[in-house]
């Protein structure tokens, strides 16, 4: 039984009384033997997860043998574990402390809402319906809500409680006042894009990331992991780093060490074209050790450009293709094409030239001077970002 235990957030007290103590949550014996056999009804075969990482360090034979008999008696050819997927990011946070460091940091009151994605076995969710007014918890398992569902349940917390099972890149976010998770890592970065773009208000979120997004996300210019992700966030919010959490906090055990952040929205936020900002910064980042100047020089990267600039009618100085009468045959048409290249080719470097930038590369500037940059550009007429396309803040995201 002790992965289950730890799952929900259980103490063993001995092997030899074997008798379970919840840390936080109120939950009698006779919830846990409910939540014991909920557990069991979801029991899948071990296709995703593999067995050691949970038999290191989860499974005790001895809290098995002695609490869980009579269950294992009705159910001898199963296993009486929630399975937990990595591909879904199962790893539940098990210290009460990290959690209750987590909870004070947000700085939840009782008047507000928290929005909390991936609440799994409800350890934190708990915690934050003991704190706040409301809780609004995203997961796609099933299995979890189930568990959450009861547990919730068994400390009176229904009422305060709501629960949306889906894809949390896919929910509609009902209003919420803040965000505290333990989010699952394999979605980090859609789901910042979607929290810090997707038009909400609220106070603040405070997410336990991987260490290594955590530190990218928190990166200055001239840091080496400073990167687009940083530079688009930074356009938005502020990032501050509350704590770090080691991987022995989990169960399973992760192969990588966590940090606690904490984003707040910008009060004011740049008046600049979001679509333009995050194509322009992909263009700059593509290899954001490369120069200013040697990047918009490459010849793929002008095409693109020129295309997408001549295509919406908006380079009045650069040939246009297009009205050209002087083509006769193919040939003709690629050395005039070729001729615009390089045309346009001088246009996009004498802009960078005149900002200053030609010789700097982008991990080093500032977002102060990256719009000035792309502002300049614009309104030259060149774009970065196709018009006809819609908005997709995940494609702009994607990779980071
Ligand atoms: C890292 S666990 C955190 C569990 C719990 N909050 C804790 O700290 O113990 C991530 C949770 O997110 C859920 N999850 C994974 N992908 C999700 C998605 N796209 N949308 C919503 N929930 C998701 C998983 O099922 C899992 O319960």
């Amino acid at each position: 039984m002790f992965v289950i235990n730890k799952a929900l957030n259980f103490q063993t007290v001995s092997p030899q009384t074997s008798m379970l103590q919840c840390a936080k949550s109120s939950i009698n014996h006779r919830s846990k033997y409910i939540l014991r056999q909920l557990l069991l009804k979801f029991q899948q075969p071990h296709a995703n997860y593999g067995r050691p990482p949970f038999n290191n360090r989860c499974y005790n034979d001895d809290d098995e043998n002695n609490v869980n008999r009579h269950v294992r008696k009705k159910n001898e050819n199963q296993d009486d574990r929630l399975q937990l997927y990595k591909s879904l990011g199962q790893h539940l946070l098990t210290n009460p402390r990290v959690i209750d460091s987590i909870v004070n940091s947000s700085g939840v009151g009782p008047d507000d809402t928290v929005l909390e994605i991936g609440p799994g076995t409800g350890n934190l969710t708990i915690r934050l319906l003991e704190a706040a007014k409301k809780v609004v918890a995203v997961e796609v398992d099933n299995r979890m809500v189930e568990v959450l569902k009861n547990r919730a349940s068994e400390c009176g917390f229904c009422e305060k409680l709501t629960i949306i099972c889906k894809d949390a890149l896919k929910a509609d976010f009902p209003d919420f006042d803040l965000v505290v998770a333990n989010i699952p890592y394999g979605i980090s970065s859609p789901l910042v894009a979607k929290l810090v773009f997707g038009g909400y208000h609220f106070r603040n979120a405070t997410l336990l990331l991987q260490k290594e997004f955590a530190t990218r996300l928190l990166a200055n210019p001239g840091d080496s992991e400073f990167n687009r992700l940083a530079v688009n966030v930074k356009l938005v919010a502020d990032v501050e780093h509350v704590m770090n959490v080691s991987k022995k906090e989990f169960v399973p055990i992760p192969k990588v060490d966590s940090s606690v952040v904490k984003i707040c929205l910008k009060t004011e936020i740049p008046d600049v074209n979001l679509n333009e900002w995050w194509a322009f910064t992909k263009t700059c980042f593509g290899k954001k050790n490369k120069t200013l100047g040697a990047t918009f020089r490459q010849k793929k990267k002008v095409a693109e450009l020129l295309n997408l600039s001549r295509f919406k009618g908006s380079s009045e100085d650069i040939v246009q293709h297009e009205s050209c009468n002087e083509c006769d045959n193919e040939e003709d048409e690629c050395n005039i094409l070729g001729t615009d290249v390089n045309l346009f080719k001088e246009k996009l470097v004498g802009i960078i030239r005149t900002a200053g930038l030609e010789d700097k590369r982008p991990s080093k500037l500032s977002n102060e001077e990256l719009m000035y940059l792309l502002s300049l550009f614009n309104q030259a007429g060149i774009l970065f970002h196709d018009q006809e396309k819609p908005r997709d803040i995940n494609a702009s995201f994607a990779g980071l």
